[in-house]
């Protein structure tokens, strides 16, 4: 009996060993790197990229087959959407600089992967036959065509995907459908060990409930379960920081991202996950393997490590086995392509007193502009972007946003973890179009596209309920949701029309690509000033 503990204990060491090498190592000094290119950046070699956050188009879109009951009357306002001529500015050529990453080195990571995997199963499986438990055993692929190698490969300097990249397409119904054959903490719930301070209110993240899972292809997922029933709306008394993380707020964000053509959020699919099968009896990790019991009600169950110190965490439960959840397509590892996670200025403060200077100074934006990186190029105008998504689905949290080191300041904005959305269907929190009305600048080619969905024709809560139709989980917003979208959308044009009445057109309206493919404002002409 002791030597299995020994082998199992040898078998972990080696599994940590390796993540320490391949993850963590390469983690440090892609941070180090990125410390030593910030230095060098000055303001001076940075450009607006004429046609920056636009690329190819595409008419496809994510509803797969046809349309669930009750859309079918009323459907293919979608279609007409991407068909529209505003989505169809293009980028320039693609360079391998304007690539995140190339074909080889991404197959070489791959292959690398497959490896690593081969040996840690080798071992793992040695030591779980000594100690006597049963390993589920999975046939792997190594697949060259695989969706998660192409949307990995296809991530450029404009967006995370482009408009008629149909592995997008492929990735999301993988997602939906793949064998799980690992489940595991994220690296960050890793890097806490199960810590939990509570004086601090939102960090470490190890109290919420988070996996990643992989499939037998090697695509990896962030795994957030069904913590609230889409019914149930935040009590006002609950702060945004110890809100739940909400699955189907991560699902509707990444369509209504798409909707909106930034394109800067990874492709989340809903899917019913089996706790048992495809999360607890592929876990190789005795510390998540020990957070699972069985409830009274005879269902398996997983909770937080921290739940006995954060007493406001809470099992979440399979019925009996099956659980809803949102899965996000990881990017490629921060061993291959370093992200810098970099503070947004009109952070919230994470106290339940505070006050940052944003709340309390009208002229804080004025601060910003001379600030680096905000002083020039398009960051200023993407975080105003990231204001409007977050208003639209109602995030407060946005406390870091992060950029590929390899794209530098010219990079678009990675819009992550967009779980605390959706809370509140029947408020609309003005504060979070700070960075809008505060700075009163918005790009052309947004405000167009604002403008567009908030035709009849159109219709903001009418395209989102049509793509979300093509999701597993259908439907992942309730109708009241779905409804203050319109509603928010209608706000952010007046907020811009009291900017353009005080300022001006020239001063508010950023010119951010050259020519559209067609005159596309005769369509929305005027639509901000109504
Ligand atoms: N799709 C993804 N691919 C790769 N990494 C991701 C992805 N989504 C999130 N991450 C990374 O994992 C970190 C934690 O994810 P997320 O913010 O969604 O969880 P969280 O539990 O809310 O964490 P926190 O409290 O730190 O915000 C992110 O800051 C990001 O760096
Ligand atoms: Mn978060």
């Amino acid at each position: 009996m002791r030597r299995d503990r020994f082998l199992l204990a040898a078998t972990l060491t080696a599994i940590f060993s390796a993540d320490l090498y391949f993850v963590l190592l390469p983690k440090l000094r892609g941070v180090r790197r990125t410390q030593g290119l910030s230095c060098s950046c000055g303001s001076g070699n940075l450009s607006l990229p004429a046609l920056e956050g636009l690329a190819t188009p595409q008419l496809s879109n994510w509803t797969r087959g046809p349309p669930p009951p009750g859309l079918a009357a009323g459907g293919r306002k979608l279609e007409k959407l991407f068909a529209h001529p505003l989505y169809d500015i293009r980028t320039p050529a693609l360079g391998p600089e304007e690539r995140l990453l190339q074909t080889e080195q991404l197959l070489d990571y791959y292959r690398r992967k497959v490896s690593r995997w081969e040996r840690h199963m080798k071992l793992y499986s040695e030591a779980a036959a000594v100690a006597n438990v049963t390993v589920t055993k999975h046939k792997m692929i190594y697949d060259r065509d695989a969706s998660w190698l192409k949307f990995h490969v296809g991530i450029n300097r404009y967006a995370l995907y482009s408009r008629d990249d149909p592995a997008v397409v492929r990735l999301l119904g993988d997602m939906q459908s793949m064998a799980v054959v690992s489940a595991d903490y994220t690296q960050d719930e890793k890097a806490l060990k199960g810590a939990c301070d509570c004086t601090q209110v939102v960090k470490p993240s190890g109290h919420h409930l988070k996996l990643a899972l992989k499939m037998h292809n090697f695509a990896k997922v962030m795994f957030k379960p069904m913590r609230q029933q889409r019914d149930e709306e935040t009590p006002d008394d609950v702060f945004y920081f110890v809100d739940f993380q909400r699955h189907n707020a991560e699902i509707a964000a990444s369509h209504l991202d798409r909707i909106l053509d930034f394109r800067r959020v990874p492709p989340v699919a809903g899917r019913r996950v089996n706790v048992t099968g495809e999360v607890l009896q592929v876990a190789h990790n005795e510390d998540l393997r020990a957070v699972f019991f069985t409830s009274p009600a005879n269902n398996t169950c997983f909770f937080a490590k921290c739940l006995y110190v954060c007493k406001t965490e809470y099992a979440v439960c399979g019925s009996p086995d099956l659980l809803e959840g949102s899965l996000s397509a990881y990017l490629p590892g921060l061993s291959i392509a370093p992200r810098l996670s970099i503070p947004n200025p009109w952070a919230r403060s994470y106290t339940f007193t505070g006050r940052e200077e944003w709340e309390v100074n009208p002229f804080y934006c004025d601060t910003i502009k001379q600030m680096y990186p905000y002083n020039s190029g398009n960051r200023l105008l993407n975080i105003i972007d990231m204001s409007i998504f977050d208003f639209l689905i109602g995030n407060m949290d946005r406390h870091h946003y992060e950029i590929f080191t390899k794209f530098g300041d010219e990079g678009f904005i990675l819009h992550l973890d967009n779980a605390r959305g959706f809370g509140k269907h029947s408020r609309d929190e003005m504060s979070i179009l700070a960075p809008l009305s505060q700075c009163c600048l918005i790009k052309r080619s947004t405000l167009l596209r604002l403008q567009l969905l908030a035709q009849p024709e159109f219709q903001l809560s009418d395209v989102m309920r049509e793509s979300l139709g093509g999701d597993p989980l259908w439907p992942v917003l309730t109708e009241p949701h779905l409804l203050a979208l319109d509603r928010r959308l209608q706000k952010v044009l007046r907020a811009v029309q009291r900017c353009v009445r005080r300022l001006g057109e020239d001063e508010v309206i950023t010119q951010d690509f050259v020519k559209p493919a067609v005159r596309a404002q005769t369509a929305t002409e005027g639509a901000a000033s109504r």
